[in-house]
């Protein structure tokens, strides 16, 4: 594509050089990874500055660099930008031919339930005859292809290459996360998102985004970003599904200019659930809408896994799908890989293992559990390294109110020290009685511990890692299964 084109939406401060006639081969944001006629972007992250590697990137043969200072000494054309951050969402867009125009693209945010909500409006729709792909936590879906993931949310260049993909296999709908992290980064600004929705709000991230204030924010924009554009051609309308039962709700509400949809529990909602019952093997409650009512038995258990259903099938309702054919999608999805998944290897006791790392989702896992457990409930938890610190206390007051007794244990202790992790967990729980918990930093030696205590009746809550297949220690990724190690410590190989 040439550099003239490519650039034309931009607003640019400045231009070093000339633009005519170069043909630009592909954009990156990755010195390491220019080659011949590419275009190297520099953004500033969290550990280096791309501008850093400017040079290095013309050396490698970049034809042009987008910058948000003049750099001496540069032979390459430079394109001088406010933030070279919103610079690049555009510039992916127009360079991938902005596939996310050309399909629905349904986005999901929220501190918890995101995974879960992308992955039964993707079991809904697919049922339904649609094409569609996936990008989240746990992999992204291009077609029948899988492929490992390092964020929740690419960076943009990676999610309108994605797109471009998706496109080319006549994908329709493009069902993804959006992190909060990816609307602060500017990751989704050149999205044109079909459906947003919204799960809850409650403490992550801190570290990230400071203050609650922040965080919201953060997520606010996502709906501001949906715009305000529609037709006389419903298909192309936009929609905002909210969770009206979330404290901010009104907050998110009030940031939509596209049309709203509500769904809920305990509000007068467009989308609500009645008659809910839950119970170990699932919840069963009633879905009521504008579209009719429909009796639904989930595999899923828990107040939160009525909510995630209740999302999902609002999402499905605005595009026309009627209930009848939403309830045997949603009843036949017996979970999501590492949310609140049991490890069966015939014993008499239950063990989960659950993604539950935010004070709100362990704490409405272990209210689930609670709800059913015959006897006692063992629960092994730990907290990130190198993220939000004042979660930690508090995960660790949850664990130990909801549990008989507690491990606290590393979960991806990253650069930091485990121990001091450890410690920041402890500390809330100073009116705590010392044989309510122990502390066993090394993880297969906490699970191996509450397990060894577990019979008949019991549940062991292993909290916080989920699906992840790796552990992080220090800058390294070691290979790391809970729900392996769980099987092995049941079976008592370890
Ligand atoms: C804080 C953060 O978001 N970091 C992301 C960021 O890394 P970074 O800021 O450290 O990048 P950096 O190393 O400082 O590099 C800055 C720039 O210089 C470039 N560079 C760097 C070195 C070099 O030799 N040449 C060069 O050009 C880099 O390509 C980059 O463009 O850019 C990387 C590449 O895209 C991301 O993978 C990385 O996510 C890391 C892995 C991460 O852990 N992010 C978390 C905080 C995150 O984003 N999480 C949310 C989910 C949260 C949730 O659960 O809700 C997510 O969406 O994943
Ligand atoms: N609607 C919900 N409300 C509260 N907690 C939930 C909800 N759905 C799931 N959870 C809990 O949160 C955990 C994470 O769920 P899920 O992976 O679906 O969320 P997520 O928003 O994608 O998380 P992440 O931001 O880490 O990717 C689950 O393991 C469960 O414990
Ligand atoms: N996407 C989340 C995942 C946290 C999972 C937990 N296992 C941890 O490592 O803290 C984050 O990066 O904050
Ligand atoms: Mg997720």
């Amino acid at each position: 594509m040439l550099l003239q084109e490519l650039i034309a939406p931009i607003l640019l401060k400045k231009v070093i050089g000339s633009v005519e006639g170069i043909e630009i081969t592909g954009i990156t944001a990755d010195s390491r990874s220019v080659g011949p006629g590419m275009m190297f972007i520099a953004l500033r992250g969290a550990t280096v500055d791309g501008h850093d590697f400017v040079e290095q990137a013309v050396s490698k043969g970049a034809a042009a660099v987008v910058v948000e200072q003049e750099m001496e000494g540069i032979i390459a054309p430079q394109i001088v930008v406010r933030s070279t951050r919103a610079a690049i969402s555009v510039l992916a867009s127009v360079f991938y031919g902005h596939p996310s125009k050309q399909m629905k693209v349904i986005g999901v945010t929220g501190t918890n339930g995101k995974t879960t909500v992308t992955h039964l409006i993707d079991r809904i729709l697919t049922d339904n005859g649609h094409v569609t792909g996936l990008i989240g936590t746990i992999k992204k879906r291009i077609g029948n292809k899988e492929f490992d993931v390092v964020n929740t949310t690419p960076e943009a260049l990676e999610l309108q290459e994605t797109f471009r993909a998706m496109k080319d296999i006549g994908t329709e709908y493009p069902i993804m996360e959006v992190s909060s992290h990816a609307v602060e980064l500017k990751r989704v600004a050149g999205t044109d998102f079909h459906i947003a929705v919204f799960t809850n709000l409650t403490q992550d991230h801190l570290d990230f985004h400071g203050t609650m204030e922040n965080y919201r924010i953060a997520k606010g924009k996502f709906f501001a970003q949906l715009g305000n554009t529609f037709t006389s051609d419903v298909s192309t309308n936009k929609y905002a599904v909210i969770n009206i039962d979330d404290p901010s709700a009104e907050y998110f509400l009030g940031q939509c200019a596209v049309q709203t949809v509500t769904y809920g529990i305990k509000n007068d909602a467009d989308v609500r659930a009645t008659d809910v019952k839950i119970e170990a093997e699932g919840a069963a409650f009633r879905i009521e809408s504008w579209a009719g009512s429909i009796d639904l038995q989930l595999q899923m258990t828990g107040t939160f896994a009525v909510y995630n259903a209740l999302a999902a099938a609002a999402v499905c309702l605005c595009e026309g799908i009627p209930l009848e054919k939403i309830k045997p999608s949603l009843e036949a999805v017996s979970g999501v890989p590492g949310r609140f998944e049991r490890v069966l290897a015939g014993q008499p006791y239950t063990v989960v293992v659950d993604y539950a790392h935010t004070p709100d989702s362990l704490e409405n896992v272990l209210r689930t559990i609670r709800e059913f457990a015959k006897g006692k409930v063992y629960t092994v938890v730990g907290c990130g390294g190198d993220r939000d610190r004042t979660k930690r206390p508090k995960m660790a007051k949850i664990a130990v109110d909801y549990s008989d007794l507690t491990v606290l244990t590393s979960d991806n202790p990253r650069t930091e020290d485990p121990e001091q992790i450890l410690d920041d967990m402890e500390a809330g729980l100073h009116d705590v009685a010392r044989e309510r918990y122990v502390r066993l930093t090394d993880r297969t030696e906490a699970i191996r511990f509450a397990i060894g205590k577990a019979i008949e009746g019991d549940v062991v809550l292993i909290a916080g890692k989920g699906h992840e297949t790796y552990q992080i220690i220090g800058k390294t990724k070691y290979h790391y299964d809970d729900r392996e190690i769980a099987a092995k410590a049941i079976r008592g190989e370890i």
